[in-house]
């Protein structure tokens, strides 16, 4: 199963993002834009980022009652982006009106449940008072988001192989917690592995940022990810 690369724009401002995306247009299709860049730039810099000619996942990961997220889809739905995310924990009735939503304004949005966040572990969903662990709580809002008409979910690289085993084919993998070494550590990221490891579990796409953005060459970077991919 092919796996592509999403590189996660997290950078403070539209000059620090320049030169970053001047030196991968060509080599790398997917651009995410996160709460960092669009809470300071907004719909135009989406469209910024996708006249020069990059693919748009925008990460919001709405979540709120049924119809503030159906409203806030449909205006988000005339934006030229691929792929959106709204929380699984927000229940089946919020996602079934953001399917709804994203039917009727733009049919050919991915709409990504996004399950238990990657910086989250066990002892992270005990503290909130969720006492399953990481994959059966991963496994249950992935169901949920299933039967309730999304067609893509966000998880850690570790419970893809769980997931591939009960949801449809079809289903759209995208897998952040994603780290070189393999390893967590030194960040927020604690369900992690290494590119060609979520790879070869089944991801669809990999979201990478600091592992880049950090890097001293950032298109050296990538392009060492993506040479990953292509030999997983
Ligand atoms: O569970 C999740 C959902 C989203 N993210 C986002 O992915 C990137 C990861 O960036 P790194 O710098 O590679 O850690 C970031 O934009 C998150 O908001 C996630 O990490 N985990």
């Amino acid at each position: 199963m092919p796996c592509d690369l999403i590189l996660a724009l997290d950078v403070p401002t539209r000059e620090a993002a320049a030169p970053i995306l001047r030196q991968l247009r060509g080599q790398l299709r997917w651009v995410k834009l996160g709460l960092q860049m669009f809470t300071a730039y907004g719909p135009s810099y989406v469209r910024e980022v996708a006249d020069l000619g990059f693919d748009v996942f925008l990460d919001l990961k709405l979540h709120d009652i049924p119809n503030t997220v159906a409203k806030a889809v449909e205006s988000l739905g005339p934006l030229p982006i691929k792929m959106l995310t709204l929380h699984t924990s927000g229940g089946g009735e919020m996602m079934r009106a953001a399917v709804a939503a994203q039917q009727k304004t733009n049919p050919d949005l991915l709409l990504l449940g996004v399950t238990v966040l990657t910086s989250t572990d066990a002892a992270g969903l005990d503290e909130i008072g969720v006492t399953a662990s990481p994959a059966d709580q991963v496994a249950r809002l992935g169901r949920l988001a299933v039967s309730s008409g999304l067609r893509g979910l966000v998880c850690s690289p570790l419970e893809v192989q769980l997931l591939r085993r009960t949801l449809p084919l079809s289903t759209q993998l995208i897998t952040p917690g994603i780290r070189p070494a393999g390893e967590a550590g030194g960040d927020d990221q604690k369900r992690v592995l290494s590119p060609a490891d979520a790879a070869r579990a089944g991801s669809s796409f990999i979201v990478v940022g600091r592992p880049i953005l950090q890097a001293p060459d950032p298109a050296a970077a990538t392009r060492a990810i993506l040479a990953e991919l292509n030999g997983a």
